[in-house]
């Protein structure tokens, strides 16, 4: 349950318990390779000189190490043996010479990587957001709609940062791989045994580790829902457009109430976690304890059993340190790989799943000048558990040229009947034909480019009314005479002449310098922006819901013109009087058809258009109040 405690509400968002993972040592291990192999293959896309440098001042690096191991154990070697102390000294002078030099070499390569690796970061997160955002903007419209989609676009979008951090934790692996090997070499050469030791001593913190980052991911997934609706309630209080409701309905303290228990509830879950990893900590700091002291007592065993000499016992202590620490950093670094590897496959998922669900590309060509289009038996559910088709094998006919509106009452199914049309959805069973041409295999491409839409929730897009008119077609040059017809075409002159900056005024209110319009007026520049797309169907999805009785004339005869130049208008509107200039009225009724006509030939037969227009006409037939009976006495004087 999302919202815990004694909260009386609850919002309906979903929690999801779909935590997985399959995360332990074997697999870890098994999946080094690949995982190395994943995050060159990032760095690669991204910057390939780079990605160059980095592998090879890391391999670099490692191998500086080894040498100067070496070159310990002949130092050492030479101190320790016989003979004059000058000569000892004498003769360790080239391998004190390496050494100096290694630690040189290793600087610089140093050096080298952390430029490469800086260069390469920004832009391996780049690439990766690139490839999100392009990926999410192509989905079908049904799969943005899709929670389990929409869950795996929210975890993923963690995954960009998580390729740009898994850069530096691969580069380190590599590092921490060869020079582990190094010392691993070094240690079996001076004694067998010594080897499985270094490994016991490490095993613990690799444990630890591992089992940290398992819960950490594990808790992610259970809990990145809660994660989204907190953020989500955060932004509801400052939002410019909840703040009126907020303030007179006292929304604020319900939302705050909320956003509190969630973040409780998620600091609970964190402080769970910290608790579980500090004894996990404990737990493996005994056993490194354990297994260090075991590790020395064997040394110092094989030194009084005369089995080693003092100079090897000394290089094996340092030849033990530097491997621990490397078989350290290796299982933290992997871990951290593993751990950010599994948000990047989060991201992979996405990729994968996107494009299995992106909007198709090519397909047959629409015929250049239909006649109309027919639905034929078309029914579409929307997803999850609706009690009932939106659409309910609807089979209608749109003649292209011509006004037709479409009617009904709130839930009747018309803004989903338009978005099938547009397609934006495809139907469950039935089809949808451009006279020959089912739109089921039509390029959508051009299906979408013949269409202009002006939805009812159209986008008030946050930029200048210019932008927001000529964001109607996008991809061709945006010029003032185009821009100003359109504005002419949807009779939004007036609109633009009461902006301090006309086309030029910002059109958001939380930007200085930005302007708010009122809806109507916002609705005028929707049309606008319709018209500069200049598809061959106009949709109007109640394009005068918010426009004063004027405006709302103005706002048919204009789209009225529109179709006079030869425009396909369909008009979804409950207002019946402006349906009167329509030539086909389709009418639904719970998802389905119940009646097709000309306005007259439908009041005729007395259906349902009949009895909505008489509703309505009823309305205004109370009479309006003479001049004489409105006449205010005037007040008597005195
Ligand atoms: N995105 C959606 N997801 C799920 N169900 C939806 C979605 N959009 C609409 N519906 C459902 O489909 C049915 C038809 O809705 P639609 O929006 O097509 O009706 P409408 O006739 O345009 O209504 P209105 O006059 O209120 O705009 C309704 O029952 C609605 O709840």
């Amino acid at each position: 349950m999302l919202f815990g405690g004694p909260l009386r509400y609850d919002m309906g968002w979903n929690s999801h318990a779909d935590a997985f993972l399959e995360l332990n040592f074997r697999s870890m291990v098994i999946r080094l390779p690949s995982l190395l192999t994943a995050s060159f293959r990032l760095a690669w896309q991204a910057d390939r000189r780079a990605a160059r440098v980095v592998l090879a001042a890391e391999v670099g690096r490692g191998l500086t190490q080894a040498v100067s191991l070496l070159a310990v154990n002949t130092v050492l070697g030479r101190l320790i043996g016989g003979g004059a102390l000058e000569d000892r000294l004498r003769g360790a002078v080239p391998a004190l010479v390496v050494m100096a030099a290694v630690m040189v070499v290793g600087a610089l390569l140093r050096a080298a990587s952390t430029y490469a690796t800086g260069r390469l970061e920004p832009k391996v997160e780049r690439v990766a957001t690139e490839r999100y955002l392009e990926r999410a903007a192509t989905v079908e419209l049904a799969a943005i709609e899709d929670h389990a989609f929409h869950k795996l676009l929210d975890t993923a979008q963690y995954g960009a940062a998580s390729a740009r951090r898994m850069i530096s934790f691969a580069a380190r692996v590599v590092n921490a791989l060869i020079s582990l090997i190094a010392a691993a070499g070094v240690l079996t050469v001076l004694h067998p045994a010594l080897l499985p030791l270094l490994v016991t001593m490490t095993l613990p913190s690799g444990w630890s580790a591992l089992t940290i980052a398992r819960r950490r991911y594990e808790s992610f997934h259970a809990w990145v829902q809660h994660a989204r609706a907190g953020r989500l309630l955060g932004a509801l209080l400052i939002e410019p457009e909840a703040a009126p409701e907020i303030r007179v309905h006292g929304v604020g303290p319900f939302l705050l109430r909320h956003f509190r228990s969630m973040s409780e509830t998620a600091e609970a879950e964190q402080a769970r976690l910290a608790r579980l990893a500090a004894r996990t900590g404990l737990i493996a700091a005994g056993w490194t304890g354990l297994a260090t002291a075991a590790t020395y007592a064997t040394l110092g065993g094989l030194l009084l059993a005369g089995a080693m000499a003092l100079s090897v016992a000394g290089t094996a202590v340092i030849a033990i340190r530097t491997g621990s620490q490397s078989l350290d950093t290796l299982v933290v670094e992997v871990n951290a790989l593993h751990e950010e590897a599994l948000f990047v496959g989060d991201l992979q998922r996405l990729y994968v799943e996107a494009a299995e669900r992106a909007i198709p590309v090519g397909g047959a060509a629409l015929p250049d000048d239909p006649r109309e289009i027919r639905f034929e038996d078309v029914t579409f559910t929307y997803p999850g558990d609706a009690t009932r088709p939106a659409l309910d094998q609807v089979s209608l006919t749109v003649p292209l040229g011509k006004i037709v509106a479409l009617v009904g009452e709130n839930g009747s199914g018309k803004t989903t009947l338009v978005k099938l049309l547009a397609g934006l959805y495809t139907p469950d069973r039935g089809r949808i034909m451009w006279d020959d041409v089912d739109a089921a295999g039509a390029d959508r491409q051009l299906l979408a480019e013949r269409v202009a839409m002006v939805a009812q929730d159209f986008k008030r897009w946050p930029f200048t009314a210019r932008v927001n008119v000529a964001v109607g077609r996008s991809s061709v040059p945006l010029t003032d005479e185009r821009v100003t017809g359109a504005v002419g075409e949807a009779g939004a002159e007036e609109v633009l002449a009461d902006l301090p900056r006309g086309l030029d005024t910002l059109l958001a209110r939380n930007f200085s310098g930005g302007h708010e319009l009122s809806g109507g007026q916002w609705q005028r520049l929707g049309i606008a922006r319709a018209a500069y797309r200049h598809g061959r169907i106009l949709i109007v999805d109640e394009p005068t819901a918010a426009l004063d009785a004027r405006a709302e004339l103005e706002v048919f005869e204009k789209i009225r013109a529109l179709a006079g130049t030869g425009q396909t208008v369909i008009l979804i509107t409950h207002r019946l009087a402006s349906v009167r200039h329509a030539d086909l009225v389709h009418v639904l009724d719970q998802g389905r058809l119940a009646e097709s006509g000309t306005p007259d030939e439908l009041l005729a037969r007395g259906g349902i258009y009949a009895e909505l227009y008489s509703l309505q006409a009823e309305q205004f037939t109370a009479k309006v109040p003479s001049q004489a009976s409105m006449q205010v006495p005037a007040p008597k004087a005195g």
